[in-house]
């Protein structure tokens, strides 16, 4: 089991993020503080870099300038020590591939299979040791998924495959949960349970920071919140961040930047200057 930190450190500290694809910058001058064992939305409209932020901090993505520290260190380290989980919004997984839920959910403990000695990797998956059956276990009873586990994963509905990736990221037992959109596209009973799986990792100390459009969930559950849209246009509590007039604010934000960025020129009511 991980080991939770002092909730008044930061997970994660950005410093003068700078993001781009080719020659798009997409995120600008970002400085971000995730508190650790607190549990912060990050909320922007599309296209505001949301996904652009996490491929980053998972280190598929260099940024062209800025720092990422966890804990106060460079966040690599943590990455390799298998202390940072992702749930990515899209997964590059191939459903149709005849593979169960419960090897699906164990795909979250090859990071810590690496540090199991040599002959136990050898030897097939039944022999893995005992710690990353009972962690993939664990995580399937979270998301109340156990009775599927030796079903394949093509013939899981939306929902279900949602629960399963979380179980993989949970599984993996990181201090830090980094989870696209988690809510999208699954029904209520579905967020409700994904919600309270989430509560409980951060009652267990877990930093837990989730990408999110669902605001109902975000203003009853989560400690922080991060506005974002190609800057950072706010942090603050739910109560200062979510309310009707910033979220007005974000969309106005989102409206002026594709006028910007498609260098739309302003239409002068009397450009002539003759009537
Ligand atoms: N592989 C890519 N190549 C070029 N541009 C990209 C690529 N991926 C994303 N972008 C662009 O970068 C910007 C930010 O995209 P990103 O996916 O980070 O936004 P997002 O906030 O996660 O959006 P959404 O809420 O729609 O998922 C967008 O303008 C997008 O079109």
């Amino acid at each position: 089991m991980t080991t939770s930190l002092p909730s008044t450190m930061a997970a994660i500290e950005v410093a003068g993020l700078y993001v781009a694809y080719q020659r798009q910058t997409v995120l600008e001058d970002i400085h971000l503080t995730f508190p650790a064992g607190k549990w912060t939305a990050i909320v922007g409209p599309n296209g505001a870099g949301k996904s652009t932020l996490f491929h980053v901090l998972t280190g598929s993505m260099k940024p062209l300038q800025g720092s990422v520290k966890a804990f106060d260190e460079p966040i690599a380290k943590h990455r390799r020590a298998g202390r940072i989980a992702y749930m990515a919004q899209r997964e590059a997984i191939e459903w149709d591939f005849p593979v169960s839920v419960w090897d699906t959910v164990m795909g979250g403990r090859y990071g810590h299979m690496r540090s199991d000695a040599l002959w136990r990797r050898l030897l097939p998956a039944r022999w893995h040791h005992a710690r990353h059956s009972e962690a993939v276990h664990e995580a399937l009873v979270a998301v109340n998924m156990l009775d599927l586990a030796d079903r394949p994963i093509g013939a899981l509905s939306g929902g279900q495959k949602k629960r399963v990736l979380l179980a993989r990221a949970l599984a993996q037992q990181a201090s830090i949960l980094l989870l696209d959109e988690p809510l999208a596209g699954v029904d209520p009973p579905s967020e409700k349970l994904i919600l309270s799986v989430l509560r409980r990792e951060r009652e267990a100390g877990k930093t837990v920071i989730m990408v999110t459009h669902d605001m109902p969930g975000a203003r009853r559950y989560v400690d922080h919140v991060v506005l974002i849209n190609r800057f950072v246009r706010g942090t603050g509590t739910p109560e200062e961040m979510l309310s009707e007039a910033k979220l007005a604010e974000l969309a106005v934000s989102s409206i002026e930047q594709t006028v910007n960025d498609r260098q739309i020129m302003p239409v002068a009511s009397n450009s002539s200057g003759q009537g």
